[in-house]
Parts: structure tokens; sequence; C-alpha cells
């Protein structure tokens, strides 16, 4: 450790550069990504934040691989994805990356535990059955395994989504808004969880937010404006985040008079 600057950032496992991702063309063009540049640590729980529109799903999408770029490069776990075929991506996403959505996303005619073992069924790999015990252990949703997502409660819902997205232990796992549908006990209660499998199992963890409480459960929070990544912060507190927003909504009506 270097006694000035204390501990060495983790390595990042992600790191996109000069993304451009523009839709509509003339006039219409949108520019969701306007030369965003970003990198995620390892094993940290990273927050994304921003105005709506300003790019964060774009973003998100873009670094697991679910989307193209006009331009820009982006590597994950050191493999350069803006060179790979729309299905080399598929293949890389299955491997390497899980995800956690707002609104669950889980197949309606299988039960909790198949719908956990998907990915992993998708991905050719085994199931490490001590690691799916223990995740499914620690959500407490052991009793609830053998039941189809009609019948669970939209946070045991998430839960099963939250034990799917890191079976199989992927590099990353991205969660869009994982607690958008949730009462807030259970959103604080999974966003605990969230923060424990990146503390104690060194999980990357990269969700985007609207809420500055759920961001205040991250180790880092970034901030994207107008499809770029303008701030960024570790440790953020929800107060924090609130102030930082605050400047945000500041410069906006500035603009806007
Ligand atoms: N498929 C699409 N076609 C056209 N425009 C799109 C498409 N997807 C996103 N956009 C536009 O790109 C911009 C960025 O969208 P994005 O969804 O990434 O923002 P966001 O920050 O996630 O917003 P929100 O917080 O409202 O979900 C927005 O102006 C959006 O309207």
């Amino acid at each position: 450790m270097n006694p000035s600057t204390g501990p060495a950032a983790p390595a990042p496992i992600i790191v996109a550069e000069r993304l451009v991702k523009t839709y509509g063309t003339g006039a219409a063009a949108v520019h969701a990504l306007d030369h965003a540049t970003l990198s995620i640590a390892a094993g940290r729980f990273t927050a994304v934040m921003g105005p709506s529109g300003s790019g964060k799903s774009t973003m998100m999408h873009v670094m697991a691989g679910l989307d193209s770029v006009d331009s820009g490069t982006v590597r994950l776990g050191g493999v350069e994805l803006t060179e790979l075929s729309e299905r080399e991506r598929t293949v890389l996403r299955r491997r390497k990356v899980g995800f956690v959505f707002q609104s669950f996303n889980l197949v309606p005619s299988l039960t909790a535990a198949e719908n956990i073992e998907l990915p992993l069924r998708l991905a050719g790999k085994r199931a490490d059955s001590a690691w799916v015990d223990e995740l499914v252990t620690t959500l407490g949703i052991q009793e609830r395994l053998s039941h189809r997502p009609n019948e669970l409660s939209g946070g045991q819902q998430q839960r099963v989504a939250v034990a799917r997205a890191l079976a199989s232990r992927p590099e990353v796992v991205f969660a869009d808004e994982p607690t958008g549908a949730l009462d807030s006990r259970a959103g604080r209660a999974l966003l605990a969880f969230l923060q424990r499998a990146s503390r104690e199992f060194g999980q990357t963890i990269v969700m985007v937010t609207h809420d500055p409480v759920a961001a205040g459960f991250a180790d880092r929070v970034e901030f994207l404006a107008d499809g770029q990544v303008v701030d960024g912060f570790d440790h953020p507190t929800a107060q924090a985040v609130l102030d930082r927003m605050a400047r945000f909504d500041a410069v906006a009506e500035e603009v806007a008079a």
C-alpha cells in the first residue's frame, strides 16, 4: 500500500472509452452516448445515476454486450466487445454477465429453482450446488424453490432474479433499477444483499438507479448527463448523491432560463 494514496484501486474489469451511440439521423438524431468514457472496478458495487434520458440504460446495455455502438471501445474482462459479432457477444454474455431487471424477467412456466438454473444451462455450465444453496439460503427463498413466479411476491421474485444473476458467478452483474418495483423494505433488503455480494464474495455489480438511497449502498457512484460521464465519487451517501443531483438540476434550470 502506498501510504500517501491508500490502497490501490482494483483493476478495472470494464473499460469503456469514447462511446458514441446515436439513434435516428439529421434533425431527429438523438445522441444517447456522446463520447462517454467509464471504467468499472473489479469486485466493487458501482451505481450509475443521471437524469432521465442521460444514457444510463444505453451505457449499461453496451457494457453488457447487449447493444452495439457507432464508435468507441469497450473491454469486458480483457475482451474487446466492439470487435465481436452479435453471436459472439451473445456467447460472451452467457459466460461472463448476469442481469437483474426492474421487471424481474423470470420465465413464468418455470419454477424458481428452474429459473435460477436457466442461465447456467444456457451457458452449458454445471451448477456449483454449494454456491447456489448459499445464495438461496442467504436470500431466504429456500422454501419457494418449487413455486412458479406468479405464486411469489414481488420481493421474492426479485430475490429469485438476483440468485439467477449470481448463480454462475459471472464476472459482472448488471442491475437496471432492481428495486424499482419493490416496496422500500424489500428494496433495502435487496440492496443490502447486493452490497454483501460485492464485499464478501468479490462480485462486481453495476446498478443503474434514480434513487439516492439505493446509490448509498454502492462503493462508487458515476453520473451521466447528456450521454457523457460527467462526475463520480467513492463511498457515496444518499445525502452526498442528493446534493450532487441538486447541482445538476440548478445547471439544467440555468440552461433552460
Ligand atoms: N431504441 C431507441 N430509439 C430511439 N431513441 C432511443 C432508443 N433508446 C434510447 N433512446 C434515446 O436515447 C437517450 C438515452 O436513453 P437511455 O434509455 O439510455 O436513457 P436513461 O438515462 O436510461 O433514461 P431513463 O432514466 O429515463 O431510463 C434518450 O433520449 C432516449 O430517448
